[in-house]
């Protein structure tokens, strides 16, 4: 039973740590700048928008499951909508000071939050602790897969500490009692009009939304700014360069340069592989980081050709480099994993990189037939909901 003074709840080990670690995969892939300094988010909107449709599929369970544990506990039950649902990640100087989270005229739709916090405390990032400003408890270590669930009201006014180093990252739902809000009615046509649009989709590649989106200035202004774009910055801090053959110097435009075709480059070697643009490489090599050791015992069917660098190759990445990373210092400060714990980085190898491509391209697959199945349902309903297919 909830505390009438305090409506909270605290669980651990909601999510399991490989639901956790697909949700990272997914925001580290296909994140944006976000809505407050040092954040960056995933909205299922976004995915749906960037042709990564499929990557909602990870979703669906969970907020049901989260929605049917808080309307429970908080004896609401077929009462709440969806308001909101995305990833967010706070990098070093971002925090929140005491708040409730319905505290704007435009927020007064939301009843309840649901914050699942995908990774830990100490491991991967200082800083960043959660405080009830009254009741028990007072205080939230984040670690992975505990989620916290309270009213957005001015009973459980709370605050974020300022992150020192490393990436908070969590799912963060809102709910409401308003019809009008309810999130799903929105994905579902922006679903219906993206799949019904694009017969061809079927092989997912994503495609980038507007530059700006993707670039970090401490400024966050235009794009001329000094900064970094996002994407780059992620494969930089993770030991890869990139390579575009079709880039023309030092003056090009960061939106022009996001729908090219890249290659990736770790010091003197490039992998003889194009892909489709930054995004879709960016995918392929946090898929890598998801399931590294799965990958080790995977039979790689494609020749894998890898080339040395030539000096020509070699200037054309330092001036992409330039362009998409030029505070580079401050993208690695960004997206680096806390100093301490560099050892649980992993293993590299070209090998373990093509096993990425194909296990990539199957896990794709089999998200898209899942989405091609459910969507008429959720048509048919106005919910996204886990459809028991064979019923
Ligand atoms: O991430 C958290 O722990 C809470 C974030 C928060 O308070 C908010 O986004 O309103
Ligand atoms: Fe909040």
């Amino acid at each position: 039973m909830a505390d009438p003074e305090h409506p909270r709840l605290i669980i651990r080990n909601f999510l399991s740590i490989d639901e956790c670690k697909e949700l990272e995969f997914i925001h580290k892939s296909c994140s944006t700048v976000g809505y407050r300094p040092n954040v960056f988010s995933t909205t299922l909107s976004h995915l749906i928008a960037t042709n990564s449709f499929h990557l909602i599929i990870p979703f669906v369970r969970i907020r049901e499951r989260l929605k049917d544990k808080l309307e429970e506990f908080f004896g609401c039950e077929y009462e709440l909508f969806v308001e909101f649902t995305g990833l967010i990640s706070w990098s070093r100087g971002a925090s929140i000071g005491w708040h409730s989270d319905d505290n704007r005229p435009y927020l007064k739709q939301r009843d309840y939050a649901a914050v699942c916090y995908l990774n830990s405390y100490g491991r991967d990032f200082s800083g960043g602790l959660f405080h009830f400003q009254d009741g028990e408890p007072t205080s939230i270590m984040p670690m992975a897969g505990d989620v916290v669930m309270y009213t957005a009201d001015c009973r459980n006014i709370h605050s974020v500490d300022e992150i020192i180093d490393g990436e908070r990252l969590t799912l963060t739902l809102w709910f409401s009692r308003d019809s009008s809000h309810d999130e799903d009615a929105k994905l579902i046509s922006l679903l219906s009009q993206n799949l019904l649009r694009d017969n061809k989709a079927d092989s997912c590649l994503p495609l980038p939304a507007s530059g700006n989106m993707y670039w970090f200035s401490v400024e966050q202004t235009s794009n001329e700014q000094l900064g970094f774009n996002i994407c780059w910055a992620r494969l930089h801090v993770l030991g890869y360069d990139t390579y575009i053959s079709e880039a023309d110097g030092c003056d090009s435009d960061v939106s022009e340069l996001l729908v090219k075709p890249v290659q990736l480059v770790r010091n003197n070697e490039m992998l003889d592989l194009e892909f489709v643009n930054i995004l879709h490489a960016l995918q392929v090599v946090h898929f890598f980081c998801w399931k590294a050791s799965a990958l080790r015992t995977r039979e790689v069917t494609r020749d894998i050709k890898v080339v040395e660098l030539s000096d020509m190759q070699r200037q054309k990445i330092n001036s992409l480099k330039s362009v998409v990373l030029n505070d580079h210092d401050l993208a690695a400060s960004f997206f680096c994993s806390i100093p301490s714990k560099k050892s649980s980085c992993i293993r590299f190898d070209w090998t373990g990189i093509m096993a990425a491509v194909d296990a990539w391209g199957d896990y794709t697959s089999k998200l898209i037939e899942q989405i091609h199945l459910q969507l008429p349902h959720w048509r048919t309903h106005q919910s996204i909901y886990s459809v028991q297919l064979g019923e």
